[in-house]
């Protein structure tokens, strides 16, 4: 085995040599290498015993090798090269050095024996020596490389063969030893096995070590420090034992010099107790006998005492008497000083009755804010007073003129609420619910806030809830809280349709409010995005009866949001704007004219000249509560719009409607309307009478005291029929003064007046003392001056007696049932005297009118007023004879005549 492998060492030395020659000497090696791969197959594995295999080749290539490489130089012969040597032997040196060059390159030489290559080279060796070729080294030298080349490779090629015939013969051996090699093999893998499986036991011992290893060191490192932990706690708690034992020594060194203090103490405390009980014992002796010497003292001195307690007791009763002078003394003062306080108090409650008498209508100023975007704007508010001032200027103008003051009665600035304007407006509301009628309305510029303060800016909001809400939630929290005392029929609500509704609560009238809003002219103008083009009226009535007297209480609410003024150059309104802003602006000029009017006292008042005025009349003109908002931008731009709002507002604030009054109908008011009503009937019948009594005398038949007046009287009144005394008429008749304004009716009174000054009706009987009643009783305090009603016309001067008088006033009334309730009655009496009557006072002089007994004419022809109704309904026709009792006014409602119209009760009055 060993054998055939040095031989293929050999084989493989061979080719590494062969390669080397072909590199160095240019040699066909690829002929070489088919030769050897012909002879030896695949190359074998190199063993490391090559060297040796070599050796052994050497020695067998003397043997039976060369045969073989004899057989391989014959693959070699004929090649081109001997062909040429041949044909040119004996004659080289013919063939150019050139070309033998050319013939090494082509490789020509490599097919040539050795024996022919060493035959040229001896040729050329003779040639040389001869001197025929100076070229001949070269030459001489390539070939004979070339033929030593050869000659080496030829000895391998020998070899190669000799080796493969060993190795063919050998096949046997082979066999053998291949099998003893695949035994070993067997061997070697089952000892490789073993050697795994103990190696992997090695693996895991030394693991095992490993781990032990590290185990131990741990362990070891853990003792360690353990060992040291140890080590510094025993020194620790040594040197800590060593501490405490030389603080304990300390300590008991220190306890022992206490101690030793402490006896000392004791000792020295011991001594000086004696000591002070020997004194203590001393001085109580002294004690002792000094008691005795004070109690003899004593003795003395409750003597004197009894005596200075006697002179005591004298004093104390003077203290006491002075005492009690200064008590009722100071009382006085204090009685002084709470009058003083109710004094000042009563004096500003009077101040106010006063405004509230005089009627003026409140005007309350809100000064609305920036709105977001304009916070950089001038403003021309510089100052707002508590009590109502407010400063306006115009900064663009800055100066002495440019500052304007203005007072109202309440001015709100830009960070008022809602609640804080409400609050201040609240009284008014509840005023309706006592039978006032209320009127509250908005007025300002264009964009300066109505809505804002009227409705408010979001209804679902109650934060952001306007006047409007607040109100009418108020009214139906009140009419509810006051359910025990008087009940509040469902209230009616007008809505801008001009239509009724009966609303029962809060969102019945949200509901009716929503729908009024939606209806309601909404537009954008160049100052309000969302700018009201029309008025907003949203009125309330209230009715409700007193469930003690049956009275009846009637109210009526006007909330109104005017549209705002505008300059149309600002608001740059065109088309239907224009159109808008025109009627805003005319109809907001006609309530500027009725509000100069009133202001000015003016007998005429043009209510009718628009819509939005003819609505205000009742509330403007009669005796109802008015409250202006007067809106304000404050915006520099708008300087010359707020002045004139302001000075509008000022004016307002002038207006004294006269002192409010409720609509409260007591049992015995409704009576006497009842009686009213009935009376109508019999005035027809009068009326009747008078003709008759008239075509007498025209006839000369019957003469009675009845004058022009009887004509006229009648005249008016058949002028238009039996409607003369309808009582539904009245309402006809104001709406006909109201159109012609009130200079009509002065015109009408003025003929009343003259028909009073010629009547000459023919009363008599049992009223003589009437018109001494009605001096002594009715108010005269006013000291004639003509009040601020609408009415003035009796100067019966004429009047020759005071039955006439009476007879007159009845008559008038009874004609204009209107003015028994709206007007204030100016009466002359005997020339002398003025009489302020008002609605009140009529009830109560026509009371005693009724109450004086029959009233008949002069002539005692019985006066054929009819009676009031009986209790079964039936209306008398004959004479006007009532009883007292029938007639009897309830002791409240005679309360309430005395001192709402200041008028003392008859002296015969029950
Ligand atoms: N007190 C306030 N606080 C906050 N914003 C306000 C206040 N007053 C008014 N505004 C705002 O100013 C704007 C104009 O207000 P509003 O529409 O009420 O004015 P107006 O006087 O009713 O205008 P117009 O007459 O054109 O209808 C609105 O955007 C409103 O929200």
């Amino acid at each position: 085995m060993l054998y055939v492998c040095s031989i293929y060492e050999e084989i493989r030395l061979v080719r590494k040599l062969l390669m080397c020659q072909e590199l160095e000497g240019r040699t066909h090696w690829w002929s070489l290498q088919a030769s050897v791969e012909f002879i030896m197959g695949p190359e074998p594995e190199v063993s490391e015993s090559g060297n040796k295999g070599l050796g052994t080749l050497k020695e067998d290539s003397d043997g039976t090798i060369p045969g073989r490489i004899d057989a391989f130089n014959g693959l070699a012969e004929g090649s081109y090269f001997s062909d040429v040597l041949q044909a040119k032997c004996g004659h080289y040196g013919d063939l150019p050095a050139s070309k033998i060059s050319e013939l090494m390159k082509l490789g020509s030489l490599e097919n040539t024996s050795t024996q022919s290559l060493f035959t040229v080279t001896n040729m050329i060796l003779d040639e040389c020596v001869e001197g025929k070729n100076e070229n001949i080294p070269q030459r001489v030298a390539s070939i004979l490389n070339k033929a030593h080349c050869k000659s080496r490779e030829e000895r391998y090629q020998s070899k190669i063969r000799a080796l493969e015939t060993l190795a063919t013969g050998t096949t046997e051996e082979n066999e053998v030893v291949m099998n003893q090699l695949r035994q070993m093999k067997i061997e070697k893998t089952k000892m490789e096995e073993v050697l795994k499986l103990e190696q992997h036991d090695l693996t895991i011992l030394r693991q095992e070590k490993d781990r032990c290893e590290s185990l131990i060191l741990s362990l070891e490192e853990e003792i360690r420090l353990t060992k040291q932990d140890y080590e510094e706690k025993c020194f620790q708690l040594e040197a800590r034992a060593e501490e405490t034992k030389d603080k304990l020594l300390k300590k008991i060194l220190e306890l022992e010099r206490l101690l030793t203090d402490s006896r000392n103490k004791v000792k020295e405390l011991e001594d000086f107790s004696e000591s002070k009980f020997l004194r203590w014992k001393r001085k109580e002796h002294g004690y002792r006998h000094f008691i005795d010497s004070q109690f003899e003292s004593l003795q003395d001195l409750r003597l004197a005492s009894e005596s200075i307690k006697q002179e005591v007791s004298k004093i104390k009763n003077v203290y006491a008497e002075e005492f009690y002078h200064f008590g009722v003394n100071i009382k006085g003062l204090i009685d002084a000083a709470q009058n003083y306080h109710s004094v000042l108090e009563e004096n500003r409650k009077l101040y106010n009755e006063v405004q509230d008498l005089k009627g003026n209508i409140r005007v309350y100023c809100r000064i609305r804010p920036f709105l977001p975007g304009q916070s950089r704007k001038q403003t021309t508010i510089q100052y707002i007073g508590e009590n109502g001032e407010l400063v306006v200027i115009n900064p663009l103008k800055p100066g002495k003129d440019s500052h304007r003051l203005f007072k109202f009665n309440k001015v709100f600035g830009p960070a008022s609420t809602q609640e804080e304007v409400f609050r201040d407006t609240q009284p008014l509301i509840r005023s309706v619910l006592d039978g006032y009628n209320v009127c509250i309305f908005a007025y300002g510029q264009t964009g300066s806030g109505k809505t804002y303060t009227m409705t408010g800016p979001n209804a679902t909001s109650v934060v952001d809830w306007g006047v409007n809400y607040r109100a009418l939630n108020d009214l139906f929290n009140i009419s509810q809280n006051r359910h025990s005392s008087i009940a509040y029929e469902p209230n009616g609500l007008a809505v801008p349709d001009a239509s009724m509704h009966p609303v029962k609560s809060t969102s019945d009238v949200l509901e009716l409010m929503s729908v009024g809003l939606m209806n309601r002219a909404v537009g954008a103008t160049a100052l309000n995005e969302r700018s009201s083009r029309s008025h907003s009226i949203l009125t309330v009535h209230v009715r409700g009866t007193d469930l003690e007297t049956n009275a009846v209480l009637r109210g009526c609410l006007h909330l109104v949001d005017l549209a705002g003024s505008e300059r149309v150059d600002r608001s740059e309104a065109t088309g239907d704007r224009l159109r808008e802003a025109q009627h805003i602006n005319k109809s907001l000029s006609a309530l500027g004219d009725v509000i100069f009017a009133l202001a000015q006292k003016n007998p005429h008042v043009p209510y009718r000249n628009s819509k939005l005025t003819q609505v205000l009349q009742s509330s403007l003109g009669g005796q109802a509560k008015a409250l202006m908002f007067v809106q304000l931008n404050p915006d520099v731009e708008s300087y010359s719009e707020t002045i004139s709002t302001l000075k509008f507002a000022e004016r307002v604030s002038g207006v004294e409607l006269g002192a409010a009054r409720s609509n409260k109908e007591g049992r015995g008011v409704r009576e006497l309307m009842e009686q009213v009503a009935t009376l109508k009937d019999a005035a027809a019948k009068k009326d009747e009478e008078i003709v008759r009594l008239r075509l007498l005398k025209t006839n000369g038949n019957y003469s009675i005291g009845v004058g022009r007046s009887s004509q006229q009287l009648s005249g008016v009144k058949s002028s238009d029929g039996k409607a003369a005394f309808d009582m539904d008429n009245s309402s006809e008749y104001s709406d006909k003064h109201s159109d012609a304004g009130s200079q009509q009716s002065v015109d009408d009174f003025r003929h009343q007046k003259e028909f009073f000054q010629q009547s000459k009706l023919a009363v008599v009987g049992g009223t003589e003392n009437y018109l001494e009643d009605i001096e002594s009783n009715l108010n005269l305090a006013d000291g004639g001056k003509s009040p601020n009603g609408s009415i003035q016309f009796l100067e019966s001067g004429d009047v020759d007696t005071d039955e006439n008088l009476v007879i007159c006033l009845t008559e008038f009334f009874l004609w204009e049932p209107r003015l028994i309730l709206q007007s204030i009655v100016f009466l002359k009496v005997r020339s002398h005297l003025q009489i302020q009557l008002k609605s009140e006072h009529f009830l109560h002089f026509y009371s005693l009118t009724l109450l004086k007994g029959p009233i008949c004419n002069r002539r005692n022809v019985p006066f054929e007023l009819p009676r009031p109704p009986t209790k079964q309904g039936q209306a008398g026709s004959s004479r006007l004879s009532l009883s007292r009792s029938s007639t009897k006014v309830p002791s409240s409602k005679r309360a309430t005549l005395g001192s709402s119209s200041a008028v003392k009760l008859p002296k015969n009055w029950h």
